[in-house]
């Protein structure tokens, strides 16, 4: 179920709030500027599908968010447990950083954890099959899929660079829990 954990940065070990509804997630996230809708993933995918597959069969989805919200770039991550090189992108993306553009993923398959750090708080976002989320530029975050990834998410950008990072280097994320905890 895709839930959302509010945290003072000051107690990684006990959230404040826990919320599971998605109008309470969306509103409370609202809240900094965070967009999350429930979106239909009609078209089963399975995680470690190729880039065009996924493409392909969210055609239409992909389309409406380019043309409505101006994304010029498309990409698919889709990671299952065989993935030759799965702990170094989990530790590529468990580390803080920021983009200089919105991060926007559609999850057409499995879950991943997104952790928003803002201001004095901590947001942790449990995104599964169907959730369309939308962190502003700028947004202290990070991302685990787990030891084990089995996800497929479409990541929209507004440039043609697509995926850019740039580290804050702050230790934050290993006091959190991660993915597997939940
Ligand atoms: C869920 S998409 C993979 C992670 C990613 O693109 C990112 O920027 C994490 O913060
Ligand atoms: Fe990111
Ligand atoms: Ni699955």
């Amino acid at each position: 179920m895709s839930s959302l954990y509010v945290y003072h940065q000051s107690s990684p070990e006990q959230p404040d709030k826990v919320l599971t509804h998605v109008e309470d997630i969306a509103s409370t996230l609202a809240e900094h500027g965070v967009g999350f809708d429930r979106w239909q993933a009609a078209t089963p995918i399975t995680p470690g599908a190729s880039q065009e597959d996924v493409i392909n069969a969210y055609r239409v989805q992909i389309d409406k968010l380019m043309t409505e919200r101006g994304y010029v770039t498309v990409d698919v991550i889709s990671l299952n447990s065989d993935h030759p090189q799965k702990a170094e992108l989990r530790a590529k993306f468990l580390d803080e950083h920021r983009h200089s553009e919105d991060e926007v993923r559609f999850f057409v398959a499995g879950r991943g954890l997104f952790t928003l750090h803002i201001g004095e708080y901590v947001y942790a976002v449990l995104c599964e099959k169907n959730d369309l989320i939308s962190v502003p530029a700028g947004t202290p975050h990070w991302f685990d899929m787990g030891e084990n990834p089995h996800f497929v998410a479409i990541r929209l950008f507004n440039n043609t660079e697509g995926w850019v990072a740039n580290f804050t280097g702050e230790k934050i994320a290993s006091q959190f829990p991660q993915l597997d905890d939940l």
